[in-house]
């Protein structure tokens, strides 16, 4: 189910997505070299040195529209519309990678790597990772409805 965050959970999940965004690159490459499997489903990545591809245009151009959606909704208040706002989006991306095939399996592997990349690359303690425990959690539940084809 969906758990509303408490306005400073917003707060804290804005302020160190801040601390990062712009690392859209970095991003992709660590959850790419931390899953293989992620890179195979990128046709155009699939079977290539990632630290070869990590230095080209495309790379840049896949990770700023990935690592963007974390934007877009971080962005958003914890409000109704914002929530409504952010449904649209995750619904989206839920048909979208449901066409491709993506499991559950993935996106928590994909999941789990970046909470470890802001784990060390933002200021980070329990507030921090409790936010985005439940920040995920919401956008999750949202995702897996649109994965299985019955979105909320
Ligand atoms: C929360 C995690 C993820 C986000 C925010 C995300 C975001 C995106 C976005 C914005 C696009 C381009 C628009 C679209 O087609 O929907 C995209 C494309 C894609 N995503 Fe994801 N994605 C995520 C997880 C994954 C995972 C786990 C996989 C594979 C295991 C994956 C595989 C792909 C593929 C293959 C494409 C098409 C790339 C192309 O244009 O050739 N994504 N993703």
């Amino acid at each position: 189910d969906l758990v509303p965050l408490v306005d400073d959970q917003a707060i804290l999940i804005r302020s160190s997505w801040d601390e990062v965004k712009h690392n859209e690159v970095d991003i992709l490459y660590a959850i790419f070299k931390a899953n293989p499997d992620i890179q195979a489903r990128f046709p155009q990545f699939a079977g290539k040195d990632l630290d070869s591809i990590k230095t080209t245009g495309q790379f840049a151009v896949h990770a700023g529209r990935i690592v963007g959606v974390f934007s877009e909704i971080s962005a958003l208040q914890p409000d109704e519309s914002g929530i409504s706002a952010a449904k649209t989006l995750i619904n989206a991306l839920g048909a979208s990678h449901r066409g491709r095939g993506i499991s559950k399996a993935q996106f928590n592997e994909f999941r789990a790597s970046l909470i470890t990349y802001l784990s060390q690359n933002v200021s980070w303690g329990d507030n921090v990772a409790q936010a985005w425990e439940k920040g995920f959690n919401n956008v999750y539940f949202i995702l897996f409805n649109a994965l299985d084809g019955t979105p909320i």
